[in-house]
C-alpha cells in the first residue's frame, strides 16, 4: 500500500527550499510467494539538486518506479532508511503515470487546469488568469473545453502536466509518462517536461526509451534496486567498463539506442573517432565525412 511521507511524518525532517531532496540507506524488501525475502531497493543513497533533471533507467523490475516514488514523497510500506524532503517540501509531488485517465479528475483539459488551481486557494480572477496562462503555456487553448473522449491520449497526458504544473511543485515526477503514446505526443510532453524544467521545475523522468536521454543530462541506473550508475547521458551510453567492455547502459542489460549503436560500431572499425556525435547535426556532419571517404 502507497501511503503518503507527509502524512505519516516518520523519519522526514522537513523543508529547505535550497537543500536537495536527499534518501540515506534506503531499503525495501519484497516477499515471494514462497516466503523468500529479496530487495526491491537496496541500501540506496540518492541526492537530488533543486531544478535538477535525472533520467531514471533499468530493466523491469530494477526499481525505477519504486525509488520515482519515494522521490515524490510516496511511501511503501516497510521502507527502511531516512529521508529529507529538502527543497521539494512536505507535500507529495505530481506523479505522471503512463495512463494519463488514472489521474485526470474533471471533464476538460481547462476544468482539469481550473481544479488544481483550486487548492492553491487564490482569488477567483487569478484562477482565470492562470487556467489561460497555463493552457496558453502547454498549448492546450485550442482543445481547452474538448471533453477526453474527443482527445487523444497524449492530449490528455499533456492536460495532466498542465494540471500538475498548476500547483507550482518544485519537483515533478514523470514514470514512463510517455511510454503509451506516439511520436508526436511523445515528443509534446517531452519539450513540455523540458519548458518545465527551464522555469526551475526539478524533474525525475522514469524512462525505457533511451533515446530521449540527453548527453549532458544526468542519468541514474537501476539493476535489482541499487543505483550502478549515476552520471552523464554521454558516460552512460559511451562509457566503457575496463573490464567487461560494456558501456554502463549495456551492463545494465539495456539496449544502447540505435544510434549510440552505429556510433560505437563506426569507432570499432575506425571510421569514427570519440567524442560521438549527439545531435543531428553532429551526425549530418559525420555521415558526410563517411560517404566521402573512398572504399
Ligand atoms: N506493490 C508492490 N508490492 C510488492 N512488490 C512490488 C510492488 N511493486 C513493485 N514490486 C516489485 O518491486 C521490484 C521493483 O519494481 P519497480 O516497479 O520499482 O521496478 P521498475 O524498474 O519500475 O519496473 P517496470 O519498468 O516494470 O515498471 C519488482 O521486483 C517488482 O515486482
Amino acid at each position: 500500500m502507497w501511503e503518503s511521507i507527509w502524512e505519516e511524518g516518520t523519519n522526514m525532517t522537513y523543508i529547505n527550499s535550497s537543500e536537495s531532496l536527499v534518501l540515506q540507506d534506503v531499503s525495501i524488501d519484497r516477499i515471494l510467494e514462497n516466503g523468500q525475502i529479496v530487495p526491491r531497493l537496496q541500501q540506496l543513497d540518492f541526492a537530488l539538486a533543486p531544478g535538477e533533471w535525472v533520467n531514471l533507467a533499468g530493466v523491469n523490475g530494477s526499481g525505477k518506479s519504486s525509488l520515482a516514488r519515494l522521490l515524490a514523497g510516496l511511501t511503501i510500506e516497510g521502507v527502511r532508511g531516512t529521508w529529507s524532503r529538502g527543497f521539494a517540501g512536505n507535500r507529495p509531488s505530481p506523479y505522471i503515470m503512463q495512463h494519463p485517465d488514472a489521474q485526470l479528475f474533471a471533464e476538460t483539459p481547462r476544468e482539469e487546469v481550473r481544479f488544481a488551481l483550486e487548492w492553491r486557494r487564490l482569488e477567483p480572477d487569478m484562477i482565470m488568469q492562470l487556467t489561460e496562462e497555463i493552457l496558453a503555456f502547454t498549448g492546450l487553448t485550442a482543445i481547452g473545453d474538448t471533453p477526453w473522449e474527443h482527445l487523444s491520449g497524449g492530449q490528455r497526458q499533456l492536460a495532466a502536466v498542465a494540471a500538475a504544473s498548476a500547483g507550482e511543485s518544485p519537483l515533478i515526477v514523470f514514470d514512463e509518462a510517455t511510454s503509451m503514446l506516439d511520436e508526436q505526443s511523445m515528443q509534446l510532453v517531452y519539450r513540455l517536461a523540458r519548458k518545465l524544467n527551464e522555469r526551475g521545475t526539478a524533474v525525475v523522468w522514469v524512462t525505457q526509451r533511451l533515446q530521449e536521454i540527453e548527453a549532458s543530462s544526468r542519468v541514474a541506473a537501476l539493476t535489482e534496486g541499487q543505483i550502478v550508475f549515476d552520471g552523464t547521458g554521454h558516460a552512460f551510453l559511451y562509457g566503457a567498463d575496463d573490464e567487461t567492455g560494456l558501456t554502463p547502459c549495456q551492463a545494465c542489460g539495456l539496449r544502447l539506442p540505435y544510434l549510440s549503436a552505429l556510433a560505437l560500431e563506426l569507432g570499432r572499425l575506425g571510421k569514427l573517432q570519440p567524442p560521438y556525435p549527439e545531435t543531428p547535426e553532429e551526425w549530418e556532419a559525420v555521415l558526410q565525412g563517411i560517404v566521402a571517404v573512398p572504399v
